[in-house]
């Protein structure tokens, strides 16, 4: 019998499913259990010249729509998604394996917050009247154009909404290729979008690896690529995309500093560890991975933060709204994450709690803490993109600030404090692009999120979003007569 999460084709081209199964087959594999339950076909050279060549030719009739048109339509699809959350939210733990209790309120509503918030923009996205004596400029906002977004896999819907709601609102059609890891969920974000009243062809899904994505970011019609992935993966589109002078969003990864400092409320700055570590089975690009503790909190630091994670983690079913951790997204993810528990152990990082593989079938760890870890410690130097906290201790604001900010990554940074002045300092000086006092990864679409460093360049989210989807366009416009020099 067909697994329900089996999609009705592989592709979403042209505002219909579509398939091809010359592609090569993707297995998609439910990470709690290790079953394939459904099989998509990697695009062909054919799948991805319809899908830009429908993208293109939509454009000019989505960007003639009025904003508030179009506002309507994501509007729509917004109420769409959420009506069915319940839904989606099991598909996405499917193609994730994120517990229920989380997909039900971070993903499809993620992206309907998106859907919503850019779909109330659109009728609002105007130029400016800039008067030159007697003479006057105006400009406009125009679209670019075609646009590619290509998706990681641990926020499959919200990725395929944080891009496509900003494309849209400001005009622009897109091409979005999901990871090969989590196909499932973008295919009913066009599904719904399309049913909401978008233009057949304004928003498209293809699948397939890098190759597939290769092939989107080097087609001289796109005009912007959107990548959220890893930063080896970022620095390859990236030139690709120079070289075509396209416009980039680059969301990538991190290896991100929370300091807590001695005055911090404890049990809030464990929370926010935890927050930062565990979420997601850690698999969240701005986690805060290096947790700097001041010397003087560090013992009833450790002690609480193991006591609430030994007690607290419920790994499981992630189906059960009772399970609160999950597995890690692929067999092959779980060993890399197994990999630098055994660097951590070896390089002499003190292992607080977890540290092993769950006896469960699945690709479960247990959520891992290391405490006395210094910063040469490979563990305190690389994204894991899994459940292993780094506990680092240090002694003054100077220094936990200049190691903080010693690492190539530039995403997120958090600070926890009861010294509101030391907490706006700090932050001021640390080099992150999504930061975070006395909380840890909140993500409301209202703020911009996205890095600086090597983790990035431009952001998600927030009017922020609209500059990179847009364009000015200036118009001079003389009220008196030309002179000229003859
Ligand atoms: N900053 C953010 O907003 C953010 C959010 C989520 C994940 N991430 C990062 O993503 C990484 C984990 O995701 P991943 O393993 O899927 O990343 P990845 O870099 O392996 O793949 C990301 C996407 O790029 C595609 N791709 C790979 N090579 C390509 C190429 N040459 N040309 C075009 N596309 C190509 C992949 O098929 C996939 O869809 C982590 O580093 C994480 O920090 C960042
Ligand atoms: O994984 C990165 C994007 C994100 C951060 N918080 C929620 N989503």
């Amino acid at each position: 019998m067909t697994h329900p999460a089996q999609p009705i084709a592989s592709h979403f081209i042209g505002g219909e499913y579509v398939e091809d199964t010359n592609g090569t087959p993707i297995p998609v594999i439910y990470a709690a259990t290790g079953e394939q339950i459904a099989t998509v076909y990697a695009a062909t050279p054919a799948i991805v010249e319809m899908a830009l060549t429908t993208a293109q030719a939509a454009q000019a009739e989505w960007a003639a729509m009025t904003g508030t048109e179009r506002g309507r339509v994501l509007r729509r699809a917004a109420d769409l998604l959420r009506e069915r959350n319940h839904d989606l939210s099991v598909l996405e733990t499917y193609d994730t394996g994120k517990p229920l209790q989380e997909t039900l309120v971070a993903d499809a509503t993620s992206g309907a917050d998106a859907l919503e918030y850019f779909g109330g923009l659109a009728g609002s996205l105007t130029g400016e009247h800039i008067q030159m004596g007697q003479d006057w400029v105006y400009t406009v906002r125009e679209p670019l154009g075609l646009c590619v977004g290509i998706g990681a896999w641990n926020y499959p819907t919200q990725i395929a909404c944080w891009k496509g709601a900003p494309a849209l609102a400001c005009g622009n059609t897109m091409v979005f290729k999901p990871s090969e890891t989590t196909p499932l969920c973008a295919l009913k974000v066009a599904e719904i979008l399309h049913e909401a009243g978008l233009p057949a062809g304004a928003y498209n899904v293809v699948q397939g690896m890098g190759e597939v994505g290769g092939a989107l970011v080097t087609d001289p019609r796109v005009e912007k690529v959107s990548l959220t992935g890893s930063v080896p993966t970022g620095k390859k589109v990236y030139a690709a995309a120079a070289a075509g002078m396209k416009h980039v969003t680059m969301e990538l990864g991190g290896k991100s500093p929370l300091i807590i400092f001695d005055d911090a409320d404890v049990e809030n700055a464990v929370g926010g560890a935890i927050n930062g570590n565990f979420y997601s089975s850690g698999q969240v690009c701005s986690n805060g991975t290096r947790v700097f503790v001041q010397k003087g909190i560090k013992e009833k630091f450790l002690t609480r933060l193991a006591e609430r994670v030994r007690q607290g983690a419920v790994l499981g079913d992630p189906m059960d709204e009772a399970t609160n951790f999950g597995p890690m997204v692929t067999e092959n993810q779980m060993q890399i994450v197994q990999g630098y528990i055994e660097k951590g152990k070896d390089e002499g990082a003190r292992l607080i709690c977890g540290g092993n593989r769950a006896d469960m079938p699945g690709w479960f760890l247990e959520p891992t803490v290391f405490a006395d870890v210094t910063d040469e410690m490979t563990i305190a130097r690389e994204e894991i993109f899994g459940p292993v906290m780094s506990v680092l201790d240090f002694d003054t604001e100077e220094e936990v600030i200049a190691r903080a900010n010693d690492t190539e990554f530039g995403l997120s940074a958090g600070v926890f404090t009861k010294d509101f002045t030391r907490a706006h300092r700090v932050i001021g000086k640390l080099e992150a692009g999504s930061c975070f006092i006395n909380s840890y990864n909140d993500a409301p679409v209202e703020a911009p999120f996205g890095g600086v460093k090597a983790s990035g360049v431009g952001r998600e989210n927030s009017k922020e979003a609209i500059k990179h989807f847009s364009q000015v366009k200036s118009v001079y416009v003389r009220m008196g007569d030309v002179e000229a020099a003859f």
